[in-house]
């Protein structure tokens, strides 16, 4: 189903030795252990693993959302690690697209207002042959003027789709993005994702539970208690979902290795 891109050549996002723990002492929860990963421009790559695998934590790392104890992030050429609160606001506002689970629309909005929005706080002049392009390729043409409320779930999903690429950003994160769409909006989100790859050389993480939503990826990464643990190239539905079957064996012997380090450490 997917094709990698001739072009895949730059890295959109590079991380190198993240380490992300929460809280302190005996309820320290260790999210992210030395995880280091590039994501080529134009490359679609999804993220899965069990629950509380660290793949939110890490997506958020990557985007300036959370910081790391260690590491280092680079989105583009800028190295986003070291950034205060500021910087890295404008940072993920000229770089960075996002699509969520909940779609995030303002209520308020109409859908054109909605995906026009985050270039205005950017301070942005739309590039209107652009929009107009992605408004196309999205078939919200006759629905720019309706607000959320007016609009299905897969509306409007997409409207979020060309929210997040308005400002033709680094990478598109995508938390979910089909979690709470039916089969049918589902699978026109991911078929816009793997176009916006195809045709627009758009880099897109994706972080997802869903095997088929997984297939439209170049690749699969998979986390287990917050370690990078196994990888797949040009994914199938099944090849996907038979990595799934063993999550378990692969987490408990992840949490076995860790634990195992982690006494070593604290002797
Ligand atoms: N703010 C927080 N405070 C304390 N622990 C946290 C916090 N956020 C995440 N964790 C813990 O860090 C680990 C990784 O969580 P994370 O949300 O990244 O996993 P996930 O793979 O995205 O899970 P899910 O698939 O359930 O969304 C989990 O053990 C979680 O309980």
């Amino acid at each position: 189903m997917s094709t990698t891109p001739a072009v895949a050549k730059t890295n959109a996002v590079r991380a190198e030795g993240l380490w992300k723990a929460y809280g302190h002492g005996e309820a320290q929860v260790v999210a992210l252990r030395d995880v280091s990963i590039e994501f080529a421009t134009g490359q679609y790559t999804a993220i899965m693993g069990p629950s509380g695998s660290g793949k939110s934590t890490l997506m958020h790392c990557l985007a300036g959302l959370d910081y790391t104890d260690h590491g280092v992030v680079n989105v583009g050429d800028t190295q986003i690690t070291g950034m205060g609160d500021k910087a890295l606001t404008k940072m993920r506002r000229e770089k960075i697209g996002f699509i969520f689970q909940q779609f995030n629309l303002l209520p308020t909005l109409t859908a054109e207002e909605n995906i026009l929005l985050p270039l205005g706080i950017a301070g942005k002049k739309p590039d209107s042959e652009w929009v107009s392009r992605i408004v196309k390729v999205l078939d919200l043409g006759d629905r720019l003027k309706h607000r959320p409320s007016e609009l299905s779930g897969g509306q409007q999903q997409r409207v979020a789709c060309a929210r997040a690429l308005a400002s033709r950003p680094d990478v598109v994160f995508a938390d979910e993005p089909t979690g709470n769409l039916d089969t049918k909006s589902g699978t026109e989100v991911l078929r816009f994702l793997r176009q916006s790859v195809d045709e627009f050389n758009q880099t897109i993480v994706m972080v997802t539970h869903d095997p088929v939503a997984a297939s439209y990826a170049d690749r699969v990464v998979i986390l287990a208690d917050g370690q990078i643990v196994d990888e797949l190239q040009s994914p199938t539905a099944e090849t996907v979902l038979d990595k799934m079957k063993h999550f378990e064996e692969i987490v408990a012997a992840k949490e076995e290795a860790n634990q195992a380090a982690d006494a070593g450490e604290a002797r």
